[in-house]
């Protein structure tokens, strides 16, 4: 049996990124996912937002549901401030494994912890396994119609506090319709909807900023 895409993509990340350079790693895969084979990370064009919005909100905690081949969980973690950490949810093992080699690759695996099982298993352990108390932002890019069921498990868990920041990815394309209405509709969130692409095309996609409000 061949390799697979996420495998490939790892493989032009060990032919084309330094050891250590989050920033070639992000460009090596942006390059592959353009030229090569398409493959479902956030992208340039939207991962610039997912930047400002990390560096407005400098989390010292933050979560990523969905780690794929780990491309926004390297762009997250290169923002952080100096003691944050980042956790990542991965369900399929095959991800999860060429995404700890990504990660290894740009040099962040001090500050990222990579788990791996389904998100309905692993948001309840998540205080006592990390001994966090509440988390400063969360990306949603894993399956669309777990990202409201997680995040009433959030709200449930105790992990929200007044001033969390939530950014969905593919509230467009492939699009999350239930996702928006939660927070769109609820008292609790403050909403803001920020158009863009699907990543590498030029078809309409955006992501959804929405602050907890306690
Ligand atoms: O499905 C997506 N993303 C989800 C992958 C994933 N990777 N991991 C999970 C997981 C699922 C449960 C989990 N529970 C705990 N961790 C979990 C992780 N899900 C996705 C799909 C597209 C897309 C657009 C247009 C197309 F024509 C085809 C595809 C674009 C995107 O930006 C995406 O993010
Ligand atoms: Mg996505």
């Amino acid at each position: 049996t061949g390799s697979s895409r996420p495998q490939r993509l790892l493989k032009a990340v060990q032919r084309n990124a330094a050891k250590g350079d989050p920033q070639s790693v992000i460009s090596a895969i942006d390059y592959f996912c353009r030229h090569s084979e398409w493959a479902m990370n956030v992208g340039d064009e939207k991962g610039s937002i997912l930047d400002s919005v990390v560096s407005e909100v400098s989390p010292t905690t933050a979560l990523e549901l969905g780690t794929y081949c780990g491309y926004s969980t390297v762009r997250i973690a290169r923002l952080l401030p100096p003691g944050a950490s980042l956790i990542t949810l991965e369900f399929n093992p095959d991800y999860a494994a060429v995404a700890r080699q990504v990660i290894a690759h740009s040099g962040l695996q001090d500050k990222i912890h990579l788990v791996e099982g389904p998100s309905g298993d692993s948001i309840p352990k998540l205080k006592e396994r990390f001994g966090i108390t509440s988390l400063d932002f969360v990306f949603l890019d894993h399956w669309k119609d777990r990202y409201v069921p997680d995040t009433k498990l959030l709200e449930e868990c105790g992990l929200l506090r007044k001033g969390s920041v939530l950014l969905a990815d593919n509230v467009i394309c492939p699009g999350a319709p239930e996702y928006l209405d939660y927070v769109r509709n609820n008292p609790r969130y403050e909403s803001r909807y920020f158009q863009s692409h699907l990543e590498y095309t030029n078809v309409e996609d955006g992501l959804e900023k929405s602050v907890f409000l306690g």
